[in-house]
């Protein structure tokens, strides 16, 4: 059928085995706490407190199509446990044109597995899809079962040595990097430092080496057997831990911990005694722990740091590397002079204060704010912009206390998550005068109403619930769940929340929309569908917007890479797949991704549930919006998580 492709996946024999056919028989004993949306998937409704959660919550929920709870428990269950999520996850973004989640120039076409060409016919061997007659068979496609067998067996065997020949050079040779990081670093901190930073290196290297080469990604990315080599760096930095971030918040009226600075008195309340602890602070992390944390390169403020790469630091092994440096980072939060987050989860608020839409005074509505990284962050600059700092260290005024100064609205759907933000902020650290700035509310985003005074927002942060496959380094549940089917799910009930947050936001003031998804359908078909028709001419209700680039003077160094303006969409189809036929579920004959080109060839094909037009990039039509003004943070470019984030000004 044209504009219909078939991405079959390979089967992994030692975790093929479909563990439906037992948890049928045993109907009840499989029960799985997980929260099943009907696709063979998982959307979280949780968020790990840094900001970046992946949410699901408040997201139209399709467990409707997904037959008996029993049935949804078991494919819930064979999902988790076959590995299948983490092979759709390398098919699905291995099939991505350049610029989702690689690079033109990180592309290696040059990929060809002669064993890959004598069995796929339709393959054209370079790990990118063919076209000829509207179905993509990366593997398996024609085959019989015994040529599927035989092909198989002699993937298991040649494993070991792709994996030798795609991830070791790389890991090498960021070995061979952070060696001279490291070298260059001892230094500052003396011989002594030196030394121990040798022994913690090497055990915390091992260490991450071991766990990359066991990572599942990891190994699903060797059994492809070279089909996605393009994604070699991508795969590598997705299967090691996350490093360790925190920034320095930026202006505290606290009392700091005495232990984290002598000089200051338990009953000092000032900002100025603050200013000591954190000035304090980082003597002592530049003195005592510099082969661990350093100063990120591209903060000119030197606030944010991060594990040094050749530490290998991060928030599981904190305790085990360094307890003495674990406990000054938990009294540095406890006393609100830091803030643990993600470098992905930070990037909102710098963007929006870099193109000058957030500032001392400012007044702010975060429209998904629970667990409140972002709120928290905003707070500290509408509060007291850091640029002012002889009013940031005198503390803040009379006049900014004062309802005319700069407040933050934080908004979260679910009741309970919300009471997570208030404790969060309470517990914060910061001065009551700076949080009673927040004012919480409990509205579904994609109907918050209007203010009653009229008065829109100068800014509007718009950190949707999403698949959230952007945070797979620090949760380890995301992978095994992984499904395009989540993100498909996420489309709609984000776009409305996008939507709202345009018609909230001042002339001249400006929506951040951001996830923690690398997934397009999430990102830019959400941006573009928003705009559609509201950008070059005065458009619905009036408004005009314009996407703006990343502010220049932001975190210079720091790379971002262009929002895609073209991208594929997939379906997967577990009812057409293992799931129809237990006795072939070894094989999974029917068990794969579906590529469609176009919204109607979808529907023609009987996709039903979540599927909507704007999935589909208008190629054309997204250059004229300037999608490429969208930014994405790839983990491989900075070894962070995934994130997006386009920076949206109402023109009129
Ligand atoms: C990615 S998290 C936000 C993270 C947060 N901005 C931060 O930086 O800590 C998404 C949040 O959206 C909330 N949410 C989900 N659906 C919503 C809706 N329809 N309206 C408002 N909030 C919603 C979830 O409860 C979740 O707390």
């Amino acid at each position: 059928m044209k504009g219909r492709r078939r991405e079959r996946i390979d089967g992994n024999d030692s975790s093929d085995k479909n563990p439906l056919s037992s948890a049928r028989k045993g109907k009840g004993s499989s029960s799985s706490s997980i929260n099943n949306n009907g696709n063979g998937s998982r959307r979280k409704d949780g968020d790990n407190g840094n900001g970046n959660g992946n949410v699901g919550g408040g997201g139209r929920n399709s467990n409707d199509d997904g037959g008996s709870r029993a049935d949804r428990d078991a494919r819930s269950l064979w999902h988790r446990k076959s590995g299948i999520g983490h092979r759709l996850f390398l098919s699905y973004y291995g099939m991505q044109p350049p610029g989702v989640v690689v690079e033109c120039c990180d592309i290696n076409y040059d990929t060809k597995t002669t064993e890959g060409k004598d069995d796929d016919a339709d393959a054209d061997g370079n790990g990118m899809m063919s076209a000829n007659d509207g179905i993509v068979r990366c593997s398996g496609g024609g085959m019989s079962r015994a040529a599927k067998r035989r092909r198989r067996q002699r993937e298991k065997g040649s494993a070991a040595t792709a994996g030798q020949h795609a991830a070791v050079p790389f890991h090498e040779k960021r070995s061979r990097e952070a060696n001279e990081i490291c070298h260059a670093s001892s230094v500052i901190g003396g011989s002594v430092a030196i030394i121990d930073a040798t022994a913690r290196r090497r055990r915390a290297n091992d260490r991450t080496m071991d766990d990359a080469s066991r990572h599942s990604l990891h190994m699903a990315y060797v059994a492809s057997n070279g089909r996605y080599a393009h994604l070699s760096h991508f795969v590598d930095a997705l299967s090691r831990p996350l490093p360790l971030t925190f920034r320095f918040r930026e202006c505290v009226t606290t009392t700091p911990s005495s232990s984290i600075s002598s000089s200051t008195s338990s009953s000092s309340s000032s900002s100025s005694s603050s200013s000591s602890a954190v000035d304090d602070m980082k003597r002592r992390l530049r003195e005592e722990y510099t082969d661990l944390v350093m100063p990120a390169h591209f903060d000119q403020s030197s606030n944010i740091y991060q594990s040094t790469p050749n530490s290998s630091l991060c928030r599981y092994n904190l305790g085990a590397l360094s307890p003495k440096l674990r406990e000054l980072i938990v009294e540095g939060s406890t006393s609100g002079i830091l803030a643990r987050q993600e470098l992905g989860s930070m990037l909102p608020v710098i963007g929006l204060r870099g193109v000058g839409a957030l500032g001392s005074g400012s007044r702010v509505l975060d429209l998904c704010a629970s667990p409140g990284s972002k709120t928290l962050q905003t707070l500290e600059i509408v509060a007291a912009d850091g640029d002012d700092l002889d009013e940031c260290d005198r503390g803040i005024s009379d006049r900014r206390r004062g309802r005319g100064g700069g407040r933050v609205i934080a908004n979260d759907v679910h009741p309970g998550r919300l009471d997570s933000l208030r404790e969060a902020v309470s517990r914060s650290g910061m001065s009551s005068s700076v949080t009673a700035r927040v004012t919480y509310t409990n509205y579904d985003a994609s109907s918050f109403p209007s203010p009653k005074s009229g008065r829109l927002f100068d800014a509007v942060i718009c950190d949707v619930p999403c698949g959230g496959d952007g945070t797979i380094r620090k949760d380890v549940h995301v992978l095994p769940m992984w499904s395009p089917n989540i993100s498909n799910s996420m489309h709609v009930l984000q776009l409305r929340i996008l939507q709202r947050a345009l018609q909230l936001v001042k002339v001249g003031g400006v929506v951040c929309y951001s996830t923690c998804s690398m997934n397009p359908i999430e990102n830019e078909a959400v941006v573009a569908a928003a705009l559609r028709g509201r950008t070059g001419f005065v458009g619905v209700g009036g408004a005009m917007y314009e996407l703006l680039e990343w502010p220049s003077g932001s975190l210079p160094g720091f790379v971002l890479r262009p929002g895609a303006r073209d991208w594929k969409v997939a379906f997967y189809d577990h009812d057409g797949g293992a799931w129809k036929n237990d006795e072939d579920a070894d094989d999974n004959d029917d068990d794969g991704l579906t590529f469609f080109d176009d919204y109607v060839s979808a529907s023609a094909a009987g996709v039903v549930g979540d599927i909507s037009p704007s999935f589909w990039p208008n190629r054309a039509e997204n250059g004229n919006l300037g999608l490429h003004r969208c930014v994405r943070l790839l983990p491989q470019d900075q070894d962070s998580g995934g994130f997006f984030l386009g920076l949206i000004k109402r023109c009129c």
